[in-house]
């Protein structure tokens, strides 16, 4: 019997998959349809304390090898999404479901997590330090000292499952770095990677960039980033602690590319450009995909194969 099922945060999950925040989970319709979807459960989109319409349009182009985005963390902001996953709780009992949250200071993380502690909400919290799209904003994952400094307040007033979605990093000693910080708290799982960042895609016929913000610098995703997110998870995977587990997001697009990211020591995975083209349906065949890999190779759990890459 092969299970693609997984454990996170201390959660069971019948599947190891779910969308990205941001794909698929600005509002209830799209949050219903991957709840309604193979995927094992769904994170929402990132919810800030107020309502934001985002970036002006076009904020989100796809490319033959990916997408490229500024959405500017357009959101129903944080108590649309309580309110949406407390009912929805109701509705589906012992499942866990994801909130994705995303102040723009110390003070507002605070003041979003008071209001999850106040509210229903009994899932796992997904803080957001790597949004690369608000301009005049710099992306937290970038600033460790910051980092620290939010995760130890953090952690001072919130005790329930909390991980934290991370950019991308590109040198050795930020993964050294970073790692040493993220050991000193109890996260349940760092997500790596976002977007890389402020990427840049032209029409070469009209010699103009494709999307409207901030002179067309974006967020890259899809087949592009793949190479630098399975580093990432498998670099944390070898840095962490046990027990912050992993959940590998960046080009995932079959499931070969799901194998890749249990390999290098995921526990879970989270589909964004790839679940934008196809829509929810594409986790049955990412789940069919895996599930033959898994039988070729005679595995019957990801457990069997989690994060033993081997080198050479
Ligand atoms: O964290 C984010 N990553 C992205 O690539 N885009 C969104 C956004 O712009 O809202 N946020």
């Amino acid at each position: 019997m092969i299970s693609t099922a997984t454990t996170l945060a201390g959660s069971n999950f019948d599947n190891c998959m779910m969308n990205a925040s941001g794909v698929y989970c600005m509002d209830s319709d799209e949050l219903l349809a991957v709840e309604n979807s193979k995927a094992a459960t769904f994170v929402t989109k990132s919810g800030t304390l107020q309502p934001r319409k985002g970036n002006p349009e076009p904020r989100y182009f796809e490319t033959e090898f990916g997408s490229i985005n500024s959405m500017g963390l357009p959101n129903n902001g944080v108590d649309y999404y309580l309110d949406f996953v407390s009912q929805d709780q109701i509705n589906h009992p012992g499942k866990t479901y994801f909130l994705s949250i995303t102040g723009f200071n110390l003070a507002e993380d605070l003041e979003l997590l008071q209001k999850v502690t106040d509210s229903d909400f009994a899932g796992v919290v997904e803080l957001n330090l790597s949004c690369p799209n608000v301009p005049g904003k710099p992306q937290t994952g970038y600033d460790f000292e910051t980092v620290d400094a939010i995760l130890k307040a953090v952690f001072d007033v919130y005790h329930k499952p909390l991980g934290v979605k991370l950019p991308p990093y590109f040198d050795i000693i930020h993964f050294d770095q970073m790692a040493e910080i993220l050991n000193k708290y109890p996260l349940s799982y760092v997500n790596s990677i976002n977007s890389i960042g402020n990427g840049l895609y032209i029409n070469d016929d009209t010699e103009t960039v494709v999307i409207k913000p901030k002179q067309g610098f974006g967020g890259i995703g899809g087949e592009y980033v793949k190479p630098t997110a399975l580093a990432n998870v498998h670099a944390f995977y070898q840095r962490l602690n046990k027990d912050i587990q992993i959940i590998g997001t960046g080009g995932i697009q079959t499931g070969k590319d799901i194998f890749e990211h249990i390999l290098c020591g995921a526990s879970m995975v989270q589909v964004g450009t790839a679940l934008m083209v196809e829509g929810p349906v594409i986790f049955e065949r990412l789940t069919a995909e895996l599930e033959a890999i898994m039988a070729e190779k005679g595995y019957s759990s990801i457990e069997d194969f989690r994060g033993k890459l081997n080198y050479l």
